[in-house]
């Protein structure tokens, strides 16, 4: 183990690693430390970057009026003994391309760092956010041997807020009183669940039609390729990175949330061996429960559909690298 000097510090406070220093893992470092959630170790391979970005947020401290340190890095050796693992690593979409595009670059890339925060942070729980989210989620679960309620994925709580985001707009309501739950895989697949949709209560089936109903489930399905096409240059982080947050928070304050989250199923929902959201009570053990709602046939086949096409690309990947190693 090589020597750094961050981990001869007292620890006083949790401590979060983010790997990936880009766009979503910058401003996922931004939101836990102006929360005060917890110290953030910033890691990247750019040189230079992450420390640039730290220090940085560590200058507006004062401004912000919050303690923690953040530190960036490229050695894993600083990331040693982190509570929470948030791998962000990886190449975002551009235009024109679906996540499943991202599979083969992104693989190699979470694998690896899943591998080496493992072997620094063995007791830590895990959170992939990289896409292809489902796939990535279950490669760095197999990297790390890890058991199944100490890893999740992100995706979820981001497809969820859209939803309530295109509910309230269309309403003319507060956003604070749209409740909405998203459910499977995170891709174009995706099971938006209407019928456990409420404004303050209310089902939105009293109070939109059927058709305005699909239309915002498929705003929803195509919400970040929306974004990816507005913005040419790579994907959403702003909301990517609060929805990270929220899971964060729920594991560090032990506030068991009940949160949709990429979660490895062994039997839940009729699904076995594959990560698919599914909603789950946050704590600090981590996933402390996965709840099974009662679906329709319906349902239960959309998200049968997705786990199927999670486990082609999964397959897809392995053999892939088995062929390349052999
Ligand atoms: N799950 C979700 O809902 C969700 C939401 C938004 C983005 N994403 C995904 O998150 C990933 C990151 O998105 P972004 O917008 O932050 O991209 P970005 O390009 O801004 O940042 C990615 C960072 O990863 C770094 N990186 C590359 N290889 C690395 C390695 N081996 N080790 C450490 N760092 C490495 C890059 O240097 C870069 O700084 C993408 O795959 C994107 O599709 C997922
Ligand atoms: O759309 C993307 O590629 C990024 C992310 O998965 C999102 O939904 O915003």
């Amino acid at each position: 183990m090589s020597y750094s000097p961050f981990s001869q510090i007292k620890r006083h406070s949790p401590r979060v690693t983010v790997i990936g220093a880009g766009k979503v893992g910058s401003t996922l470092a931004q939101r836990i430390a102006e929360k005060n959630l917890a110290d953030v170790v910033l890691l990247d391979v750019v040189e230079g970057m992450p420390r640039g970005l730290a220090l940085d947020l560590m200058e507006a401290r004062g401004i912000e009026l919050h303690n923690r340190r953040i530190i960036g890095t490229t050695d894993y050796a600083d990331t040693s003994d982190s509570d929470i693992v948030v791998i962000t690593a990886g190449f975002p979409r551009k235009p024109g391309m679906t996540r499943d595009d991202l599979l083969l670059t992104n693989a190699k890339i979470v694998m690896e760092a899943a591998n080496k925060s493992m072997s620094y942070s063995p007791d830590a729980i895990y959170i992939v956010v990289t896409n292809p989210l489902d796939v990535m989620t279950y490669l760095a679960w197999q990297a790390t041997g890890l058991p199944r309620d100490r890893i999740m994925g992100m995706a979820g709580v981001l497809d969820s807020a859209r939803f309530e985001t295109f509910i309230a707009m269309e309403l003319g309501v507060c956003s604070l009183d749209v409740k909405a739950m998203v459910l499977g895989s995170h891709g174009d697949l995706m099971v938006p669940l209407p019928r456990y949709a409420t404004v303050n209560g209310i089902p939105i089936t009293e109070l939109l039609d059927a058709a305005t109903i699909e239309r915002l489930v498929q705003r929803t399905r195509n919400g970040g390729a929306e974004i990816v096409e507005l913005m040419q240059t790579g994907s959403a982080f702003y909301t990517p990175a609060s929805s990270t947050c929220v899971m964060v928070e729920s594991i560090l304050l032990n506030q068991s949330r009940l949160l949709p989250v990429a979660a490895y199923l062994q039997g839940e929902y009729g699904l076995n061996d594959i990560f698919t959201g599914v909603p789950c009570r946050l704590g600090s053990s981590g996933i402390e429960e996965i709840m099974e709602l009662k679906l329709t046939d319906a349902e239960i086949d959309a998200l049968h559909t997705c786990a199927h096409e999670v486990r082609k690309n999964i397959t897809r990947a392995q053999e892939i690298f088995a062929a390349v190693s052999r």
